[in-house]
């Protein structure tokens, strides 16, 4: 893609800077909502630990998945993508979910 009136080095430096704040917000956002989610979900461990339950529920996943699906559908963003990047921080969830079982038992 090429454009007739392509911005001078300066803007073209100047309006990349800009755009990279945002997104620098934004990860920032992700990082400190991250960090909220892994702290209950460290408690709901730690709970389920002291009760023996089990660190995993497929049920409750596949209601999340459902639930975050349709939200990525409404918000324009790619549900595979949702289902894969929400997968992608359960599995990591039930990770230390055995591990507090495992210490636990210790
Ligand atoms: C947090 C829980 O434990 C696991 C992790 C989940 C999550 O990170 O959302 C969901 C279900 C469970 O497999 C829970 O049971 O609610």
């Amino acid at each position: 893609m090429s454009s007739d009136n392509r911005p001078d080095e300066q803007e073209l430096k100047d309006q990349l800077t800009s755009f990279r704040e945002s997104i620098d917000n934004i990860d920032a956002a992700l990082v400190y909502m991250l960090a909220e989610r892994f702290k209950i979900t460290q408690k709901v461990g730690e709970y389920k630990a002291k009760y023996d339950l089990p660190p995993a529920d497929k049920d409750r996943e596949q209601r999340q998945i459902e639930r975050l699906r349709r939200l990525a559908e409404d918000a324009n963003l790619d549900p595979d993508f949702s289902e894969k990047f929400l997968n992608f921080i359960i599995k990591e969830v039930i990770r230390h979910h055995e591990q507090i079982r495992e210490a636990e038992g210790e």
